[in-house]
């Protein structure tokens, strides 16, 4: 299952820098897992703003949850699902 994701974070102000540091460097680690694993396909910056937006590819929304709830960062992001089901125009056999 295809799920669009879009990630909004906000680092409050006043967080100690090392606590920053560290928890953006266990969610690059954290990401890149799954990445690597195929349950996050696309990474997206959305460019101008500390946003992305993401694809990511599971079995369910449960388990979609549970992951996007271990991110490191996940107390500091507004995040929004949107589930994507198969388009009926979309072309099989397109050469891309
Ligand atoms: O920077 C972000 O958009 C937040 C988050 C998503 C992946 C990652 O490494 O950090």
């Amino acid at each position: 299952m295809l799920f669009h994701v879009r990630m909004d974070v906000h680092l409050p102000h006043d967080l100690d820098p090392d606590v920053r540091a560290d928890t953006v460097a266990r969610e690059k680690a954290y990401s890149q897992r799954l990445q690597r694993a195929g349950k996050w396909p696309h990474l997206w910056r959305i460019a101008g703003e500390y946003s992305n937006i993401s694809v990511f590819d599971v079995d369910s929304a449960d388990e979609l949850h549970d992951l996007l709830s271990a991110l490191p960062l996940f107390p500091h992001m507004t995040i929004k699902v949107t589930p994507l089901a198969t388009h009926p125009s979309k072309v099989t056999d397109a050469l891309v």
